[in-house]
Formats: structure tokens, sequence, C-alpha cells
């Protein structure tokens, strides 16, 4: 419960009708989760405007209506607050209402389009392995200190992450690591939280159904380093292009690591096996458990955010040495035929692109490579045939299936996957739609010393189909089938 006067401290208002002394109980954006005593937020979104429920919100109670634009009809026992912009509304109203629980621990946001999860979950074994109580923000699970809850999200709604934030605080975590998407810059979800670090891991190609243009989506996650404090530090990869972009406009301290050029933190792999890496940092050298270039950026980064935050460079490197790799991110067990089968979550062109050069870097010629991979539907369409194309140059042999196809009809993505393969590489693929046959198929083919990779889904449990979720988890089956 809090007085509405202080729930809309800092928020910038154009113009209230009503009293702001009464007392809110919960905070809503959707009209269907209103109660009795609530403040309605009403939301421009993709599908629906908030603006249209405001009448079902009042009379399922609401006492306060935030909204961009006055309602014709008002109600003289409900208060209405008009400003510019709900969603950056909804994210300070939801601080002040958790009492501005980012404030109140060391936050650190992760963007960027491949690595987030993997960094934010490296950091949060990292300081845990330190004794420190930390929470986590992540595409897997939430965590708060120890206690684990489901997420749907990548980034949750800014009413929820300050929820978790003051649930972190309550129970004493000192950290918090999350994971920033460009969804969740856009729509506000971070507005005015108070970080003490922001990483940039990389920009390729995903999510362009939704940002349209590849500038708008580099423009997002440059939004979030706009927004940080001169305390915060701001820690970018510089061999991505885009990394100097991302420090052009902050007010942080500039911060960056690379493996090709110079920066405050260099690495470079020395050695590389399944097992395993050597990595040169800052000219120590560590054997890590993670490998492949790409989880050499992320080691680095994570060593980078640990050294920012206090942590000694040679408490770090150790604490390095013992991370283990993330559910579903280059996954790997090995059968009693000797079958390597690795489950990894690359489900964008530039991922797969990473994930099948380090397994070519590591198989000896006579082994062959077979890859299973789909792409998700209602998603980014373009990068269909660019994944295909990927994996069919990169693999022994191919199976394509489906990865969620949502509302989508999965023989047109598997189409449109197709269009993307080149003529020589066509004798290498085979379209099997049902992903549990073609994990199936995928094993009977390998023969002693071979890889098989299983793309896309990762740490997932579910495959999607016209809205419904079916229990589905692809290490599970491909150790069924392995062993028969
Ligand atoms: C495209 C997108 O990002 N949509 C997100 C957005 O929904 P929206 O505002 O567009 O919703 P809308 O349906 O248009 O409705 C507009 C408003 O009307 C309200 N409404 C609607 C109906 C009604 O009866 N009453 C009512 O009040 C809605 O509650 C909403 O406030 O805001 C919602 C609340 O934060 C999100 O749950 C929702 O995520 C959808 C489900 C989603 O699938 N998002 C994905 C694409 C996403 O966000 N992904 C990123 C990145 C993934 C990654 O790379 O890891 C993530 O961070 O997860
Ligand atoms: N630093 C990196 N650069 C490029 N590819 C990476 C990197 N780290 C991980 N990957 C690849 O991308 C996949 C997804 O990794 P991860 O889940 O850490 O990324 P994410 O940014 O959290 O993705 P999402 O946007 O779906 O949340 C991994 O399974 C791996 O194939
Ligand atoms: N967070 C990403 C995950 C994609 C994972 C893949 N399995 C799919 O369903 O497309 C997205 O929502 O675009
Ligand atoms: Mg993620």
């Amino acid at each position: 419960m809090r007085i509405l006067k202080d729930i809309l401290y800092r928020v910038e208002i154009k113009s209230v009708v009503g009293g702001t002394s009464l007392t809110v109980d919960t905070i809503a954006f959707d009209s269907r989760k209103v109660t009795k005593n609530s403040l309605f937020v009403a939301i421009k979104g993709v599908d629906a405007d908030g603006h249209n429920y405001i009448e079902n919100a009042v009379n399922s109670g609401a006492a306060v209506v935030v909204c961009e634009k006055m309602p014709e009809a008002i109600n003289n026992e409900v208060t209405y607050v008009c400003v510019e912009d709900t969603n950056k509304a909804l994210a300070i109203m939801a601080s002040n209402f958790y009492d501005n629980p980012s404030s109140k621990l060391k936050l650190v946001g992760v963007t960027g389009t491949n690595g987030k999860t993997t960094i934010a979950t490296l950091l949060y074994n990292l300081f845990s392995n330190l004794g420190y109580k930390v929470g986590l923000l992540s595409t897997v699970k939430i965590v708060v200190g120890k206690i684990v809850y489901e997420t749907s999200h990548t980034t949750p709604d800014s009413l929820a992450i300050n929820y978790y934030l003051s649930e972190m605080v309550e129970t004493g975590c000192d950290y918090c690591f999350m994971e920033v998407s460009s969804h969740g810059i856009v729509q506000q979800r971070t507005y005015g939280l108070d970080f003490d670090g922001g990483v940039f891991t990389n920009l390729t190609h995903d999510h362009l159904d939704y940002h349209k243009t590849f500038a708008e989506y580099r423009d997002a996650k440059k939004m979030f380093f706009d927004q940080l404090s001169a305390k915060a530090f701001a820690l970018v990869n510089i061999d991505d292009k885009n990394g100097n972009i991302m420090l052009q406009n902050t007010r942080a301290k500039k911060r960056s690591y690379a493996l090709k050029n110079m920066a405050d933190y260099k690495g470079q792999v020395l050695e590389s096996q399944f097992s395993g890496m050597l990595l040169k940092v800052n000219q120590q050298e560590v054997w890590t458990q993670l490998i492949g270039a790409f989880n050499a950026y992320n080691l680095l980064t994570v060593y980078g955010v640990a050294v920012e935050l206090g942590v000694t460079s040679d408490e770090a490197l150790l604490q390095l040495s013992k991370l283990q790799s993330v559910t579903g991110r280059f996954q790997y067990i090995v059968s009693s035929k000797n079958v390597t089968a690795i489950v990894d979550y690359a489900h964008t062109p530039d991922a797969l692109k990473n994930v099948l050069e380090t397994i070519n870097g590591i198989r000896s010629f006579n082994e062959k490579l077979i890859t299973v991979v789909g792409c998700g539907g209602n998603r980014d369409k373009t990068k269909r045939p660019e994944m295909a194309r990927i994996a069919s140059e990169m693999s022994s042999k191919v199976v394509f299936t489906s990865d969620n196809p949502r509302f989508e009809d999965p023989y047109e993505i598997l189409k449109e996957m197709e269009k993307g393969v080149e003529l020589q590489n066509a004798m290498k693929t085979i379209v099997v739609e049902d992903r549990k046959q073609a994990i199936k198929l995928a094993c009977q083919q390998a023969e002693p010393g071979d890889i098989i990779l299983i793309a896309g889904k990762g740490h997932e449990t579910y495959q999607e189909i016209k809205g419904v979720r079916s229990h589905f988890n692809d290490m599970e089956i491909v150790t069924e089938f392995l062993e028969q």
C-alpha cells in the first residue's frame, strides 16, 4: 500500500484530474489484472492499446488511471493522471512502489544479441562462489538468493523487475545480474533503474521483425548505455564494430574488452579442446572449462565485470577456472559408442556460425558433424535462409526440423529455410518436421567419433505449436536415442 503522491515522485506529469492523497494497493498495466484500489497504467502495445481498456479497469475497481490521453468519460471517484510516456511512468512508479530497490544493491545489466544469459549466469555463479548472496534475472530463470522462479521473458516488465529486486534486497542480496533485451529497452522495462554497470556483448542479426532495421535495433541497445549514470561502468566488446557506438554518448566510465584489438581487458585463446581452453587474460593464463572463441569473450566480460566491481584480478582468475557451462549452452554428452551430442541455444545466424566453427576447430576430418536445426515461428523470418545456409555449409549432414512453430505452418518455415541452401550443399540436407524424429535420425546416422549438434532450443523444455506448449527437451531426447 502506498500513497499516490509518493508513487508519482519523479514522474513527469502533464495533467491530473482528482486527488493524489489516496492510497493504492497494487499497480497493474493489464485491465484483466486490476483489483479493487489498483492503479491502472494504459499502455499502447503492438497488438492492443491499453487506453481502450480504461473503462474495464475502472469497472474492476481501479482507483487511479495513468494514461497518455485523458478518456472522454471521466468517473468522479477515480483520479486520472496524464503523462507523456506511460511505459516510462510505469517504470518509475514501479521503482517508487517497491522503495527503489535497484539503489540498494549492485546491479549490472548485460545487453547484446548473444551471450547475455551465459554472462549473467556465470556472474551469478562467480559471485555466489565468492560467498555473496546474489540475484539473477535471465531468459532461463529468475533467482533470488537460492530461490528459483520461472520466467517467460529475458527481461521482465518493469513492475516484475522491481518486485524481484525488492525481494532480493529483502533477503539480503548484495548483487543482481540481469539480461537487458532490446525489446526491454524499447519498452522502457529497465528505465530508471540504478545500474552500477552495463555490458555490451555483440550485435548481429536478430529480432528484425520487431525493430524493422538493423540501425533501429542498434540504437535500442545504445539507449541502454545513454541512460547509465556517471557512477556506473560501461564495459563493451570493441572487436564488435558497434562496441564504440555504445560508448558514444554514455556518462558511464568507459571500459573495453577484446580478443583482437587493444583493450582494458585483453584476451587470447592459447589452446582449445572439448574439455576446455587455455586463456590468456591480461598477461595471466587460466584454464577454463568452457570452450569456443565466443566463450572466451564471455569469460573476458565476466572477468572485467568482477574486477570493475572490486574483485582482485587473481581472485577473479581463480574463479574463472571454476565456472562451468550454462544449461543449454554448449552442453554435451558422450555416448557409450563415443558419439558426442551437443545441445546449444544458437538461434541466430551468428551464434550458429560460432558454435559450428568451434566444433569444426576441434573435430578431426574423419569425424562427421550432423546438425539438427530449425527456426522459430512468428519471429524474424529473415534469419531462416541465413541459418540454413550456415548449417549446410559448415556441417557434414543437416536435418532441418521445427523449433517452436508457434502459429505458423511448420512446412512454410522449413521451405523458407531451404531457400538459403546452395545447390552444392542440398544433398547434405533432409527435412524431418517432427523434432523428435529429426533427433532420432541424427542419432541413427552417427558413427563412433561423430558429433551431433542440436541447435536452437538449449534449455527450453517445450515445443510450442499453435499456442500450446508440450514438454520437449533436446538433451533428454538425444540421451534416450543415443543409447538405443
Ligand atoms: C512484442 C512484445 O514485446 N510485447 C510485449 C509487450 O506487450 P504489448 O504491450 O505489445 O501488449 P499488447 O497485447 O499490445 O497490449 C497493450 C496493452 O494493453 C493491455 N491490455 C490488453 C488487453 C486487455 O484486455 N486489457 C489490457 O489492459 C496490455 O496489458 C498491454 O499493457 O509488453 C508485455 C508486458 O511487458 C510483454 O509481455 C509482451 O511480450 C510478448 C508476450 C513477447 O512475446 N515478447 C517477446 C518478443 C520479448 O519481449 N522478447 C524479449 C527478447 C527475447 C530474447 O532475445 O531473449 C524478452 O525480453 O523476452
Ligand atoms: N559472446 C557470444 N558471441 C556469439 N555467440 C554467442 C556468445 N555467447 C553465446 N553465444 C551463442 O549464442 C547462444 C545463446 O547464448 P545466450 O543464451 O548466452 O545468449 P542470449 O543473449 O542470452 O540470448 P537471448 O537473446 O535468446 O536471451 C549460445 O547457445 C551460443 O550458441
Ligand atoms: N528469446 C528468443 C528465443 C528464440 C529461441 C527459439 N527456440 C525460438 O523459439 O525461436 C526469441 O523469443 O526470439
Ligand atoms: Mg538470454
